[in-house]
C-alpha cells in the first residue's frame, strides 16, 4: 500500500512539539511493515535543509487570491529519514525559519495545501491513501472531492488523524478564495459556527478520522473546543489509535545526547550519573528527588500553575525536592518561571526555550517528570520518560490515563491526580517524595517502566487495518 502523510512538522526536519515526532517516526514503521509510506510537508529554512542533499522532483504554479505562487518540490536524496521525503518550497512564505508564528500562516498553510495536491494531480500513478495531519493539512480531503481542477484525485481515500483538536487554523469567508475554485453547493463542508473551519472541513470529508488515543477521542464528544457535536455525529468514522514512540530515537542505549548510556539491568548507578551532570549544570542537589517538567508553556499543559505549585511544594515540603523546567510558550508563564529562580536558588532552575538535547538529558537524568495537563490527547513526554526509567507524575487525562497507572494500585508504576489544581499538583509531589525515600520500591518501578513497550510497532499496523477498511 502507498500513504503519502501530510503535515506541517516532522522530525529530524522540523518540530516544535509531538506531530513532529509522530510524523517523523510513523512513516518509517509503516515502511518496515512492507507498505510504501511518504512525507509531505514544508521546506522552512531549519539546519535539516543545509545538511542533506535533495533533488528536484517537480515544478508548478498556481493561482491563489490575488497572489500567483511558484512552487518546488524536492527530494531527500539519500533516505536518512527512512521514508521518502518531500519539501515543498514556496518562495516568500514557506521560507521562513520558524514554523508557526507568524501573521500570515492561514496564507502560508493553504497555500502548502493547494500545492500539495496540486502536485498530486499531476502524478502518474495516485497513492492509496492520503493521511493529512491536524488544520495545517485538513483542507486536503475537501480540496481533492470538492475543487474542479481537482475532483479527479476524488477516488482516493484521505484520513486525518487530529493531535489536537484545540486549534483548528479558522479563516473568514472573505478568505474562502485561498481555496481553489470550488463548487459553491459544497460550502457546507468548509463551515463551522460560521467560519470557515479546516478542521471541522476534514472531519467531514476524510473517509476515515482519528485520534492519539481512544480516552481522548472519548473527551473530544464532551469537550473538543467548539466541535462536540461534529464528533458525536461522525462517531461512526472516529477511531482512538494511541501514538507509539521511536525506540531508535528515545533510546537510553544509544542516546548520543546524553553523559552515560544505559538499560533495564544497569540503570541504577549510571542513571545517576546522567542525574548529576544535570544537577551541576542547573545548580541543583543530586541527592534530592528532582521533579521535571518539558514542553509548551501553555493552558492546554496548565504550565500556567506550575509557579504557584512549584512555591507551594518548597514551602511546604522543606524543599526536599528539586525542579526543573523547560519550555517555551505563553510569556506570562515565561515570565514567572524565569522570576521563581531568584527565589529559590539551589531548588529550582529553568531554561526558556526549545531544546532537544536538553529535553533527553532530563528525561534520562530525572526521577519524576510532572504532566499536570488540562488537556493532553495523548502525550509523549510520559512514554519517553517511561523509557529513560523516570516516574511519570500525570493528570488523569486523555492519552495520560490510557498510558499510566498509579503506584498505588496493582501492577502501577506511576503517580496519577485527577484536577489540574495546585493542590493535587502538590500532593502528588508530596507522594513522589515519599516514593523516593522507598529506594528498593523506586529501582523496581524503575526497570517495569523501563520495560514497557510503548513501541510504534502495534500502532502502526493499526493504522495499516484502519487503512484497509
Ligand atoms: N522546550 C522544549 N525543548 C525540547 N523539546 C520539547 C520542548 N517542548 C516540547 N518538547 C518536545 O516536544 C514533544 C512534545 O510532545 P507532546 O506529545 O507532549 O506534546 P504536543 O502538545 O506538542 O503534541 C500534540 O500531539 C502529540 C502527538 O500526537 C500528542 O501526543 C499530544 O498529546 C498533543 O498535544 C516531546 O518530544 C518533547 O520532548
Amino acid at each position: 500500500m502507498e500513504i503519502i502523510h501530510v503535515s506541517a512538522e516532522c522530525y529530524p526536519v522540523a518540530k516544535a512539539g509531538g506531530l513532529g515526532d509522530v510524523v517523523g517516526a510513523l512513516p518509517k514503521y509503516q515502511n518496515n511493515l512492507g507498505h510504501i509510506a511518504k512525507v509531505v510537508m514544508p521546506m522552512y529554512r531549519t539546519r535539516f535543509l543545509f545538511e542533506n542533499n535533495f533533488e528536484v522532483v517537480h515544478k508548478g504554479a498556481f493561482g491563489l487570491a490575488n497572489y500567483w505562487f511558484d512552487y518546488t518540490i524536492i527530494k531527500e536524496a539519500n533516505n536518512v529519514t527512512g521514508f521518502d521525503l518531500y519539501l515543498v518550497d514556496i518562495y516568500g512564505i514557506l521560507d521562513r525559519e520558524k514554523i508557526y508564528g507568524y501573521d500570515d500562516d492561514s496564507l502560508r498553510f493553504t497555500a502548502f495545501q493547494v500545492a500539495v495536491v496540486d502536485w498530486l494531480s499531476k502524478w502518474n500513478h495516485h497513492p492509496d491513501i492520503v493521511h493529512v495531519h491536524d488544520h495545517q493539512a485538513a483542507l486536503i480531503p475537501f480540496m481533492m472531492q470538492h475543487c474542479y481542477a481537482y475532483r479527479h484525485l476524488s477516488h482516493i481515500k484521505t484520513i486525518l488523524t487530529i493531535h489536537n483538536a484545540e486549534y483548528q487554523g479558522w479563516l473568514g469567508w472573505d478568505k474562502s478564495n485561498y481555496i481553489p475554485h470550488w463548487d459553491p453547493w459544497k460550502s457546507g463542508l468548509l463551515e463551522w459556527e460560521n467560519t470557515i473551519n479546516p478542521l471541522a472541513s476534514g472531519i467531514k470529508c476524510a473517509a476515515k478520522v482519528s485520534t492519539v488515543s481512544p480516552g481522548y477521542l472519548e473527551e473530544l464528544r464532551h469537550s473538543a473546543n467548539g466541535l462536540e457535536k461534529l464528533f458525536e455525529y461522525e462517531r461512526g468514522k472516529c477511531y482512538g489509535i494511541l501514538n507509539g514512540i521511536d525506540t531508535d530515537v528515545w533510546n537510553p542505549g544509544t542516546d548520543v545526547y546524553i553523559a552515560e548510556n544505559f538499560n533495564a539491568e544497569n540503570f541504577k548507578k549510571k542513571k545517576f550519573a546522567n542525574k548529576k551532570v544535570l544537577c551541576d549544570q542547573f545548580n541543583l542537589d543530586e541527592d534530592k528527588p528532582l521533579i521535571v517538567f518539558i514542553g509548551r508553556l501553555v493552558g492546554e499543559k496548565a504550565a500556567d500553575l506550575l509557579p504557584s505549585a512549584i512555591s507551594d511544594s518548597i514551602y511546604h515540603m522543606e524543599g526536599k525536592m528539586n525542579f526543573l523546567i523547560l519550555g517555551s510558550g505563553e510569556h506570562w508563564i515565561e515570565l514567572q518561571l524565569q522570576n521563581l529562580r531568584g527565589h529559590f536558588l539551589g531548588y529550582y532552575n529553568s531554561q526558556i526555550g526549545y531544546n532537544e538535547k536538553l529535553s533527553h538529558q532530563m528525561y534520562a537524568g530525572a526521577d519524576f517528570l510532572l504532566m499536570p495537563s488540562r488537556v493532553e490527547p495523548c502525550g509523549l513526554n510520559q512514554m519517553y520518560a517511561m523509557r529513560y526509567g523516570t516516574i511519570p507524575i500525570v493528570r488523569n487525562t486523555g492519552g495520560l490515563k490510557d498510558t499510566v497507572k498509579d503506584f498505588g494500585g496493582e501492577g502501577g508504576y506511576g503517580i496519577c491526580f485527577d484536577n489540574a489544581t495546585v493542590w493535587d499538583i502538590s500532593y502528588s509531589v508530596h507522594r513522589a517524595i515519599q516514593l523516593y525515600e522507598q529506594q528498593e520500591r523506586i529501582d523496581e518501578i524503575r526497570k517495569q517502566i523501563m520495560e514497557i513497550d510503548n513501541s510504534w510497532e502495534r500502532s502502526a499496523q493499526i493504522y495499516i487495518n484502519l487503512y484497509n477498511s
